[in-house]
């Protein structure tokens, strides 16, 4: 899966954050540029990265399980009803499944520039490095850099009943679209990647959303949601 274009919705307003060291050393680059980096995906990135990029695998992350417990007032919700979208939460049996992509080159900035003010600006987010296992290579795993919203940010909402979760979710849009269609998006993502890749929480989300559903608005109206 290689995406050659690049959107350019959200205009950089600071110049990006470098890289952690320890991110950079792995791959040395003797044409001047930065060193190669994978960008880890568990959300929104999994289904639209929006920039460009060289290379991209499925896989998981160990020591790490995915909650719907960050609110988001931009993307998937608004200031008078925050939406939620994903966050990773440190959890020794936790897996996490979602997408790496490789930068390289000119792409590395261009990546962390409009990734700081769509993750971190706008959503919350905050950098991590993680170990990345490809799907198809889980013996040759990778350093990769997440974006992960912590309890200290001030758009967390932590966690709630999946039924409560899924009501907030059919209940708010934002700049990007239904909180509905971030969910539906996901468990999509999940499906593709096969019986090995469970998810319960968000599988727990999208059972509260069917069961709702008929109730919250018509067929026709529901499809319109999304
Ligand atoms: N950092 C996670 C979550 C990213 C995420 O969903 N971030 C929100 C920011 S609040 C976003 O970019 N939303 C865009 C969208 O909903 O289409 C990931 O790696 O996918």
């Amino acid at each position: 899966m290689k995406q050659e274009s690049v959107s350019q919705s959200t205009p950089p307003a600071s110049p990006p954050p470098s890289p952690p060291p320890e991110l950079s050393a792995h791959r040395p680059q003797d044409d001047g540029h930065p060193p190669a980096l994978w960008i880890f995906g568990y959300g929104s990135l999994v289904w639209r990265p929006d920039f460009a990029y060289s290379d991209s695998r499925v896989g998981f992350v160990r020591g790490y399980s995915r909650r719907f417990w960050q609110g988001d007032t931009f993307h998937r919700g608004s200031d008078k009803m925050p939406g939620r979208v994903v966050t990773l939460l440190e959890d020794r049996e936790g897996c996490t499944w979602g997408v790496a992509y490789e930068v390289q080159g000119d792409q590395v900035s261009e990546a962390l520039k409009y990734l700081n003010i769509r993750e971190a600006v706008l959503g919350g987010y905050d950098t991590k490095e993680v170990t990345f296992y490809p799907q198809d290579t889980p013996d040759q795993p990778l350093k990769a850099l997440a974006y992960v919203a912590t309890p200290q940010n001030p758009g967390y909402l932590g966690p709630a009943p999946e039924e409560a979760i899924a009501t907030q979710i059919l209940a708010c849009r934002g700049s990007s679209g239904h909180n509905l269609e971030y969910l539906l998006r996901l468990a999509d993502f999940m499906q593709l990647c096969g019986p090995q890749a469970q998810d319960e929480h968000l599988a727990a989300i999208v059972d509260a959303v069917g069961t709702m559903l008929p109730c919250f608005c018509p067929t026709e109206q529901a499809l319109a949601l999304v």
